[in-house]
């Protein structure tokens, strides 16, 4: 994130400046933003940075415990430098968050400088190669030249200067880290899914009648149920991620031609597609985990790794339900936009055609199962907003009617993120397999359809009350989806290896291409310390005397 912010918030002479240092890994930073006591309400960021027009410096203070920068990568030990977002002030007015390129460590002796409170934040679930840390300042001074400039910018005689064209410049990099956020989700979920499908495959577990053989696991329908829609969804975050990443090229590319008209909609975007990826790709790992028994819960499977590493993601960036709230936002818009008759921007278009009052006629095809979708995102949306005009005629203000409707808005928006993700999942496999051969063509498809069917089963009762779906439908959809895993099941080793995931990659007893599972978790359990001898000497000062009645 150091990086990225330096590029994306700096002018060109400070980019000519810290960029050259930083690719060559002369100076290591990271992105400061998150305090003790406040991450998701950046406004609420106490850290401050005091403009001093005699000496040209900025004052760095932490004026409460609750101010200190909490979290930020390699803070503790690694970093010299760091981007400190700070509430800013200059002749005696605030004018809110901006960032800081601040050193807090001497480049030759790695020394905290004089003002400095630097350290490690401690033990976490996960995430521990990376030395999240502490920082606190007591009127530690930098040159006003450090203030990146390119958005807002303070003269030397104090004045300040706004810059960008729209309001959440600043908050740039989040979209970016977001956005790259979708990718990762697919990366460790296609990984967790290799290693689960694969033991599925090795694992031989009970026999249906007594002289018959073990069969493996990877034969229950319960076992395809657990991890077939893991393979899809990997699938379906990657295409998604692709996707995304045009738009957001699209939409920076427009705002550096001065045209920030697309950047609340990437903003929605990016925000319930890294809410849902995340979420989404943490639960299903989770469900790899169980899907490998005992063995899955082992830390050679790299099950528990994979979890802990990516169960972070749906906090960091932007905690789940606050991002979903910032597409909600956009979601209401646009209701209010269908109301008046104007125009919709693409991904929110379907509203236009949602609101007849009428059921959505139910169509088990695939385009049919993604109407379902967006007529179920359109319904959600439309109670919420009626729930949220039925509290302001009560008299709230329209913060009290919204904070009461919050449940509901991060339901409209995650049904509206599910469409988003069916619809681009469909329509980028229709895409990339043009030319494809008519087998690559059918398991692509027998899986986009997995995805569908499994969250159109999730959501049985919203499709009930605002599609024409009947219990017959359901009945027969469960059928054809128990089906379809069938159909799946003779390739599914084979799509997983198509990941093309190296064992140095995937870290993982379970997983390993030769499929030699049990000599693998052997050979791990021999590089445990306890069993470096026969008998641990806690015995002699622990077991024995406890035995003899002597503790
Ligand atoms: C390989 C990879 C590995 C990657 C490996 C990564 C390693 C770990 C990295 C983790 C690093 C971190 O966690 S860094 C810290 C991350 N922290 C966060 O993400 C904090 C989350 N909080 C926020 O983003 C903000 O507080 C909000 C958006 C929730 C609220 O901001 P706010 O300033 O109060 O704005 P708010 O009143 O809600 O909205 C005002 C208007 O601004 C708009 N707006 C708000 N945000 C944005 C935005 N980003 N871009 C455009 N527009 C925005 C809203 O739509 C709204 O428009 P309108 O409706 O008025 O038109
Ligand atoms: C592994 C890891 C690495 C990180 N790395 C960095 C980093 O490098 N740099 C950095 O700056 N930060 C970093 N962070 C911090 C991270 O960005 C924050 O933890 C994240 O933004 C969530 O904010 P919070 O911790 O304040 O949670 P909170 O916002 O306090 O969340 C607590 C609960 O309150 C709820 N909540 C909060 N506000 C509202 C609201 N308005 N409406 C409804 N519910 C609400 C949340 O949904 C959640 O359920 C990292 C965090 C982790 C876990």
């Amino acid at each position: 994130m150091f990086v990225p912010t330096l590029m994306g918030q700096c002018t060109p002479e400070q980019q000519a400046y810290w960029l050259p240092r930083a690719l060559d890994m002369q100076i290591i930073g990271t992105y400061a933003q998150t305090e003790l006591g406040h991450g998701t309400f950046i406004r609420g960021l106490e850290t401050t940075a005091t403009y001093d027009p005699e000496t040209e410096t900025f004052v760095m203070n932490s004026p409460t415990l609750t101010s200190y920068k909490w979290w930020a990568g390699g803070l503790a030990k690694t970093v010299n430098y760091c981007i400190v977002v700070a509430q800013l002030y200059t002749k005696g007015v605030c004018h809110g968050t901006h960032p800081f390129i601040v050193q807090i460590r001497d480049e030759e002796t790695h020394m905290p400088r004089p003002g400095v409170k630097v350290g490690d934040i401690g033990p976490k679930l996960g995430f521990n190669t990376a030395d999240n840390g502490y920082l606190g300042f007591d009127n530690y001074r930098i040159p006003r030249d450090n203030m990146m400039m390119k958005n807002a910018q303070v003269l030397k005689d104090g004045t300040y200067v706004k810059v960008a064209r729209h309001g959440k410049a600043t908050y740039g990099t989040m979209v970016f880290v977001r956005v790259l956020l979708v990718n990762e989700a697919a990366f460790n979920l296609a990984k967790a899914c290799t290693i689960a499908v694969r033991y599925s495959a090795i694992r031989r577990q009970c026999s249906p009648d007594s002289e018959g053989s073990e069969l493996q696991v990877l034969d229950y329908s319960t076992q395809q149920h657990k991890l077939f829609i893991c393979i899809a969804t990997a699938h379906a975050l990657q295409l998604n991620s692709t996707w995304l990443w045009k738009t957001f090229s699209d939409t920076l590319a427009a705002i550096k031609q001065g045209n920030v008209d697309t950047l609340p909609e990437l903003h929605a975007l990016s925000s319930c597609l890294k809410a849902l990826s995340t979420a989404d790709a943490a639960s299903l790992i989770e469900q790899c985990r169980h899907a490998c028994g005992g063995h899955g819960y082992m830390m050679s499977s790299g099950l528990p790794y994979l979890y802990a590493f990516v169960t972070a993601t749906r906090t960091y960036e932007g905690d789940y339900t606050i991002l979903l709230l910032q597409t909600a936002r956009f979601l209401v818009k646009a209701y209010e936009q269908v109301e008046a008759g104007k125009p919709l921007t693409p991904t929110v278009s379907y509203l236009s055609q949602a609101f007849t009052g009428k059921k959505l006629p139910w169509d088990s095809s695939p385009d049919g199962i993604i109407r379902a979708f967006q007529a179920l995102a359109a319904g959600k949306l439309s109670s919420t907003v009626k729930s949220l005009r039925k509290r302001l005629e009560s008299g709230l203000s329209y913060e009290q009617a919204w904070e009461l409707s919050t449940i509901q808005l991060n339901g409209a928006a995650e049904a509206h993120c599910r469409a988003v993700m069916s619809q681009n999942y469909k329509s980028e496999i229709e895409r990339l397999t043009v030319n494809s051969s008519p087998n690559v063509k059918l398991v692509l498809q027998q899986l986009y359809k997995v995805y569908l069917y499994y969250w159109a089963l999730e959501r049985t009762g919203d499709l009930l009350l605002y599609t024409s779906i009947s219990e017959s439908d359901i009945f027969e959809l469960q059928l054809r989806y128990e089906g379809l895993l069938k159909e799946i099941r003779p390739n599914a080793v084979g799509i997983v290896d198509a990941f093309d995931l190296r064992d140095e990659v995937l870290h993982s007893a379970l997983g390993s291409y030769d499929g030699n599972v049990y000599e693998r978790l052997m050979a791990e359990a021999q590089k445990s310390p306890l069993n470096a001898e026969p008998v641990n000497q806690t015995f002699h000062t622990y077991l024995k005397p406890m035995m003899k009645g002597k503790l």
